[in-house]
């Protein structure tokens, strides 16, 4: 079973979901390397949150084999994923309106991976990466689109992830808190831990990558450097249907 370099996080190999009629992924493969941010990118309906659904145990999948550290995870309930260190960031935060950032801050420091921790220290870390220290005390339900977004990734990062899988984090953002979000994000990564996003934001999604892996209609069409991605013949034409790359 221990197949997997040490320097691969995280592993597919023909990864598919079938939903009754519909094939919303059919063998996906990616590796994603320990210490890296990559960018997972697509049309819309492509298929990127089914994959992350996968990756988390909240949907079986219908094929395939996905290995975290060279063990395999498929099968395994999401909590138990998020016990062993994979965080999650949802597109759509909700976090609790009237507890303060840092309350809302602790409860992923509560639930996250297993293992001795200072709950205190966690979730001033993880408010430290992101920006958020000066809110600590606001309401959630007080919060700006921007800081809303970092307190959802902020919650994730206080699980204590190895690999933070992030749905959109720049999604509603102006370029002024893209940018902001872009570097909380390396600062998470520069921390140890490996980050794979999802965004429809081209530029931020290039800015940030190490390498991008590019799904349509449930198939990985390309996978590659940014540079090298943008001037994909099929990525253009996945997208040429859809909004323009960049
Ligand atoms: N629970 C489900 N049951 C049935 N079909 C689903 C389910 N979840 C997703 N799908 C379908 O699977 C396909 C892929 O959807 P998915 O949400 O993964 O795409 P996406 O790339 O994340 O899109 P977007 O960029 O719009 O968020 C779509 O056709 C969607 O309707």
């Amino acid at each position: 079973m221990m197949t997997m370099d040490s320097d691969t996080i995280l592993r597919g190999r023909g990864v598919s979901k079938q939903f009754r009629g519909l094939r919303a992924l059919s063998d996906i493969e990616f590796d994603i390397p320990r210490g890296s941010i990559c960018g997972l990118i697509g049309p819309n309906g492509a298929g990127k949150s089914t994959l992350f659904n996968l990756i988390t145990g909240y949907y079986p999948l219908t094929s395939g084999t996905i290995e975290f550290n060279g063990a395999r995870i498929d099968g395994l309930a999401t909590t138990r994923i998020s016990r062993i260190g994979i965080g999650r960031a949802f597109q759509i935060a909700k976090p609790f309106p009237d507890m303060t950032v840092y309350e809302n801050v602790r409860v992923g420091a509560l639930f996250g991976r297993e293992g001795q921790r200072d709950v205190k220290e966690v979730v001033e870390q993880a408010m430290n990466l992101m920006g958020l220290s000066h809110l600590a005390q606001r309401k959630a339900s007080s919060l700006t689109v921007g800081s809303l977004r970092k307190l959802e990734v902020a919650r994730a990062v206080a699980t204590r992830p190895e690999l933070l899988l992030a749905d959109e984090p720049c999604a509603g953002l102006n370029g002024t808190e893209t940018a902001e979000m872009i570097e909380c994000l390396r600062r998470v990564r520069d921390q140890g831990t490996t980050v794979w996003l999802v965004e429809h934001d081209m530029r931020a999604v290039m800015s940030i990558s190490e390498r991008v892996f590019v799904i349509d209609a449930g198939t990985k069409i390309a996978e590659g450097a940014p540079d090298v991605i943008v001037n994909d013949p099929r990525v253009i034409a996945a997208y040429l249907g859809a909004e323009p790359v960049a």
